[in-house]
């Protein structure tokens, strides 16, 4: 079995125990749930840096990378650095993350936040809606395209963003729907963690123009950006390279300005 094949396995545990605890219907009545989203997709589309600044605590291919910060001060910090917006981990079990964490950092942030998480079922579209997120990502490789149709349109019916995750040609094909927002190509390969930025450059011929393409993983430079700019990316999703360093907001401070 490999990472991402674990990783969904618990997912499933996880979300039936979940809905025992919490019931859909009282993930509807959250003072959260009838607040208007901004949209991720129109902010990277009329910016000119792209970023999307992730928080990470941990993660299966680099274990620790930052366990000390404060969720809010990561936030605030990078809302104060001008990215597009904030993605927030909320898997625990190999990432750290909480839905707790999201619930913090939209307290503190008016900036799109996209749950990341690994989203089976449609219970936990409901529960990024009732904590505050914006945007939802969907993994492709973990999907069939039923799936990804009916998680799309029901996050949509919530005024939500849809980022649609794909590694290879094969997943990009099987994907492609009006009821996406953004279509990310994860430059990881989540299975065996190998990262190569050529992924993102191969892929991006076969991404329509309707959508906003975002480049995710193993970006660490402005050499990096600029490489991809030309191939239509707009959005850029940076977790480890902020997160590693003592300061994350001012560390995307720096590199949004050398962007300008
Ligand atoms: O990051 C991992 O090791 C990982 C392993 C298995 C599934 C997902 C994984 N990461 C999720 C992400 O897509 C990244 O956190 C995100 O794109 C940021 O990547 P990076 O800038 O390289 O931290």
């Amino acid at each position: 079995m490999n990472i991402l094949d674990k990783i969904v396995a618990d997912k499933f545990k996880e979300v039936a125990l979940r809905k025992q605890l919490i019931p859909a219907s009282q993930l509807e009545q959250s003072v959260l749930f009838d607040r208007k989203s901004p949209s991720l997709a129109t902010a990277l589309s009329t910016s000119n840096s792209g970023i999307i600044a992730e928080h990470k605590r941990r993660s299966p291919s680099k274990q620790v990378i930052n366990h000390t910060l404060n969720v809010q001060d990561v936030a605030t910090g990078y809302e104060n650095a001008g990215v597009c917006g904030m993605s927030v981990l909320t898997d625990g079990k190999y990432f750290g993350g909480s839905l707790d964490d999201l619930l913090l950092v939209r307290a503190v942030s008016k900036f799109p936040l996209l749950r990341k998480e690994f989203i089976i079922d449609e219970y936990q579209i409901l529960e990024a809606k009732a904590y505050g997120a914006d945007v939802i990502l969907l993994i492709a490789a973990v999907l069939t395209r039923e799936e990804i149709k009916n998680f799309s349109e029901f996050a949509k019916s919530l005024g939500l963003d849809v980022l649609l995750e794909v590694h290879n040609l094969e997943e990009l094909e099987k994907s492609i729907m009006p009821s996406l927002d953004m279509l990310g190509v994860n430059n990881r390969n989540l299975k065996t963690f190998e990262v190569s930025l050529e992924t993102s450059k191969t892929l991006s011929t076969k991404i329509p123009d309707d959508f906003v393409k975002v480049s995710e993983s193993g970006i660490s430079s402005i050499d990096a950006i600029k490489e991809l700019q030309p191939y239509g990316y707009k959005g850029f999703l940076i977790g480890e390279n902020f997160m590693k360093t003592d300061n994350p907001g001012a560390s995307a401070t720096e590199f949004i300005k050398q962007l300008k």
